[in-house]
């Protein structure tokens, strides 16, 4: 097998990095630290995951700062292609793969487990058989030498596949000893089985239980005797008993029959005293009949009407002794109405009297109702009359007051009419006629501003004029035009002055003329406002006269209506009076009918009376006859009743003898002598019971004692039986278990045997290779040969014969001797222990830390001629200059001081180019 490639994303040190790798020897150096064992251990790795770790774990492999890896190795193993990829992921402070892919080219593994168990089958190598043979990790070089001897064995035997040649061997070994186990345990039981079984076949038990059955028939032989005896004893006891019993029962009949008779007598005198006292009964009721019915006769000659005893009365005629005949006295009259149809007939008279009485009571308050109403109503009419009369007085007193009113008004408005007469006549002598004063003192006052105006006007010009000439007199004065101011030499403006005083004049004239008609019209304005205000004072009046016109109007209408109203009132009155009379007279008539309607009242309230008192008497005579009647009948009762004891007594008196003559008879059977004797049996069977109960139970007890002693001896017997089937059981069982111990005890052997036979064949081959290959890289004056025994104990000798512990040679010795061992050991493998093994390349991690100058040459004279022997591919981790040069392929690693990452270099590395150059 060789890796092809490598490639690692965040694999510790690396952040990206690919690596080929050829056939040959390939050299991978660089500075400490710069990521050389690393890329070993990624190729560890991806071979077989976290099994490769040892101790530490998944994140440890990812690149610290990063969260997930990526190891991608391709390899090819016997001219086949392989691709193992894993892809790891941090999951908080945990990684885990989360891919893992083995790529073959027919198929695909997945999962960790399966690519792991499916790389260890094509390697033939798990982790440890991968670290023990072809990877020598970095200070493990003196691993196998370093063992204990136990540890080396278990490690080579595992490299040759003896391992599993030993586990069986143990397994057999475990199961020699667990049957062994079982074996032992069995045999103890089957030993004690024995035991058992020889304690009860010296106990004799068939003989004992033909002893016990013996004793067993005699007791049960005895019980039956004594059983048919007490029956026996039972029967006589019960004979006698019966015998005795009978007596006291004959006795007891005398007894009671004694008391029957006793008993007998006693009711017949209390029966014939009692007949006694029923006769006593009867005499009274006949007395009292007797007085009864003279007080009947005597009430019916009381009654005014005679009355019949109906044929019901009867009762009382008959007599058991015949001294009441039927009394005809009392009736008579056979006409008669009976006592029954003449209370009817009275009590239905009665009824209609009540009836009438009824009746006229309700006439009575009737009518004295409606007399009281009629009075009531006369009342009230009589009232409204009088309230009616006091309106009419106030309406005349009204209408008086009225009257007066309506006089003064008439005269108010006849002196208003003077008035305004007077008042119009001022328009007499007026230049205007009445109503056009208003439109008068209009025109007037108009024409006196006009007048007013023309005098402003006039005035104006006036002043105006006065005051041209005195500026023109004054001018003149001085010499000058009174017009333009020029010199007044020739002046054509001289006689200005003139014409000026000539207008002032006029003006004047006229002043004077517009206000004279001023003055004029002033006045005229003044009687025009006089006239006005006459004009005025007119409407008003006529207003004045037109209200009290109107308020007389109305007045008169008014008192005529009150006037209509009072005379109805009267009207009115009168009639009310006259209706109250009419209800008075009403009234008494109503009255004087009621005094005769009480008359009859009377009347019929005394017939009641009567028939109230004859009544009673009537009454009085049907009760007497009830009582007759009642009488009678218990006369009937205890005369029966008298003669039913009579005969109840004649009865008893038969019973009476009957008893006493059984009773004698009795008395002459009972026999004295035959009670003894039955009395001497009954004692002595009673006896016998007594005494044989206990016995018989003592016997009880004895059998139940056998029976219990035969089925013990039984049991045992069964018990004995069932011992010997158990020892059968386990008599045969020990036999299967002894052959079973003995085939495991022999397939132990075997399994020891075919190992060490094995072993022995390889250690052979193994001394064999190892001698050549420590020959090759040692060749050393002092060492004659290696010794390896069948526990792979190694023993170096010198060549004088001396014997050397591995761990006594060098440092730099022990690490070829092991160097060597390995390469013997994967040449054993190359060579095939079954068949041909396959070669994973030989990785050494600094293999030369303890080897000076002259020992690296030879491991590399080793790790030719491991090439020779057709290990395709060598990896070595080394700055040993020596291997450098060695080497047909170089791989430089370099650390990035800044960036802290490795990187990979390919090629002649510089130290060797310097050997070169020297
Ligand atoms: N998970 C990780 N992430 C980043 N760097 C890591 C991680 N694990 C280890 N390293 C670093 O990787 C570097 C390389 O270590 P490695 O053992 O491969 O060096 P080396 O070249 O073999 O050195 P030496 O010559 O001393 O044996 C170390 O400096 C270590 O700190
Ligand atoms: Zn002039």
């Amino acid at each position: 097998m060789r890796v092809d490639s490598l490639s690692l994303r965040n694999f510790k040190c690396y952040a990206e990095a690919d690596l080929g790798l050829e056939h040959g020897v390939t050299v991978v150096h660089g500075v400490n630290g710069s990521g050389k064992s690393t890329l070993l251990e990624a190729v560890f790795f991806a071979l077989y995951g976290s099994k490769a770790l040892d101790d530490r774990t998944l994140d440890d492999v990812i690149t610290i700062g990063e969260d997930e890896s990526e190891v991608d190795l391709a390899f090819t193993h016997d001219g086949t292609s392989y691709r193992i990829r894993r892809e790891l992921k941090l999951r908080g402070d945990r990684a885990t793969t989360t891919k893992c892919v083995l790529e073959t080219p027919d198929d695909t593994v997945e999962g960790a487990r399966d690519v792991r168990q499916e790389v260890t089958k094509l390697l033939r190598m798990d982790a440890d058989a991968f670290v023990n043979c072809a990877y020598v990790r970095q200070g493990e070089v003196n691993k196998l030498i370093h063992a204990s001897p136990r540890e080396r064995q278990d490690m080579i035997d595992d490299l040759l596949q003896l391992g599993a040649l030993e586990e069986y061997r143990e397994r057999a070994s475990e199961a020699r000893l667990g049957v062994k186990d079982v074996l032992d345990r069995q045999e103890g039981a089957l030993e004690k089985l024995r035991e058992q079984i020889e304690t009860k076949e010296d106990k004799d038990l068939p003989e004992r239980l033909n002893a016990l059955e013996t004793r067993r028939a005699d007791v049960v032989a005895e019980i039956d005797n004594f059983e048919s005896q007490r029956e026996a004893a039972r029967e006589t006891l019960e004979d006698a008993t019966e015998v005795l019993e009978r007596h006291e029962e004959t006795r007891e009949e005398i007894t009671a029959l004694k008391g029957d008779v006793e008993e007998l007598r006693e009711t017949i005198s209390a029966t014939e005293r009692e007949r006694e006292r029923f006769l006593e009964t009867i005499q009274d009721l006949e007395s009292e009949r007797e007085s009864v019915l003279e007080e009947r006769t005597s009430l019916l000659e009381d009654l005014e009407e005679p009355v019949s005893l109906s044929a019901g009365g009867g009762g009382y005629s008959d007599g058991v002794d015949g001294s009441d005949g039927p009394n005809d006295a009392e009736s008579a009259d056979e006409n008669a109405p009976t006592v029954d149809a003449r209370i009817d007939t009275l009590e239905s008279r009665d009824d209609e009297l009540r009836d009438q009485l009824e009746e006229i009571r309700v006439e009575i308050t009737e009518t004295s109702g409606e007399v009281d109403r009629l009075r009531t109503r006369a009342d009230e009419l009589e009232s409204e009359a009088d309230e009616k009369q006091a309106t009419i007085d106030d309406l005349a007193e009204t209408i008086e007051a009225e009257a007066e009113t309506i006089e003064r008004r008439e005269e108010t408005l006849s002196d208003l009419e003077d008035e305004i007469e007077a008042q119009r006549n001022r328009f007499e002598d007026a230049p205007i006629a009445f109503g056009d004063a208003d439109d008068h003192r209009d025109e007037l006052a108009t024409q006196r501003d006009e007048y007013k105006s023309d005098l402003a006007t006039v005035t104006a010009r006036i002043e105006a004029v006065e005051a041209s000439i005195e500026e023109g007199e004054a001018l003149l004065e001085e010499g000058k035009c009174p017009e333009c101011g020029q010199p007044v030499e020739d002046s054509p403006h001289v006689d200005v002055l003139d014409e000026r005083r000539e207008e002032l004049a006029d003006l004047e004239a006229e002043r004077d003329d517009i206000e004279a008609d001023l003055a004029d019209a002033e006045t005229r304005l003044e009687r025009a406002e006089e006239l006005v205000e006459v004009e005025s004072e007119v409407a008003e009046l006529e207003g004045n006269r037109e209200n009290v016109a109107q308020l007389l109007d109305e007045k008169r209408e008014t008192i005529a209506e009150r006037r209509e109203r009072r005379d109805e009132l009267g009207e009115r009155v009168e009639d009310l009076r006259e209706t109250a009379t009419d209800k008075r007279d009403e009234a008494d008539d109503l009255e004087e009918g009621l005094a005769e309607t009480r008359e009859r009242l009377g009347d019929l309230n005394g017939e009641r009376a009567e028939i109230k008192a004859e009544l009673e008497t009537l009454e009085s005579v049907a009760s007497l006859t009830d009582r007759l009647e009642e009488l009678a009948g218990d006369l009937e009762r205890a005369r029966t009743e008298r003669a039913n004891k009579a005969e109840l007594n004649e009865e008893r008196r038969t019973r009476l003898s009957d008893k006493r003559e059984r009773k004698r008879a009795l008395e002459d059977e009972f026999d004295e002598g035959r009670i003894e004797d039955a009395r001497e049996k009954k004692r002595n069977a009673e006896h016998y019971l007594e005494q044989v109960e206990p016995k018989l139970q003592e016997l009880e007890e004895k059998r139940e004692g056998i029976q219990n002693a035969i089925g013990a001896v039984e049991q045992e017997l069964e018990d004995l039986e069932d011992l010997r089937t158990d020892l059968e059981r386990v008599e045969d069982r020990v036999a299967d278990l002894r052959s079973l111990y003995d085939e495991a005890e022999t397939l132990q052997a075997t399994y020891g045997d075919l190992r060490a036979e094995l072993r022995q064949r390889n250690v052979e081959t193994l001394e064999r290779l190892l001698n050549e290959t420590f020959d090759l890289v040692y060749q050393n004056d002092s060492y004659a040969a290696i010794d390896l025994d069948g526990d792979y104990r190694l023993t170096v000798y010198q060549k004088d014969g001396e014997a050397l512990e591995p761990e006594q040679l060098s440092g730099g010795e022990r690490a070829l001797f092991n160097l060597s061992l390995r390469c013997a050991i994967y040449r054993l493998l190359a060579e095939g222990v079954e068949g041909s093994a396959p070669m994973p390349p030989l990785i050494l991690d600094e293999p030369t830390v303890f080897l000076d100058s002259g020992h690296v040459t030879q491991l590399v004279s080793l790790i030719e001629s491991m090439r020779d022997l057709g290990v395709e591919q060598i990896v070595v981790v080394s700055h040993d200059e020596e291997l450098v040069g060695a080497a047909d392929d170089l791989v430089r690693v370099e650390k990035d001081a800044t960036s802290n990452r490795s990187r990979l270099e390919r090629g002649e590395p510089p130290e060797a180019a310097l050997l070169a150059s020297d």
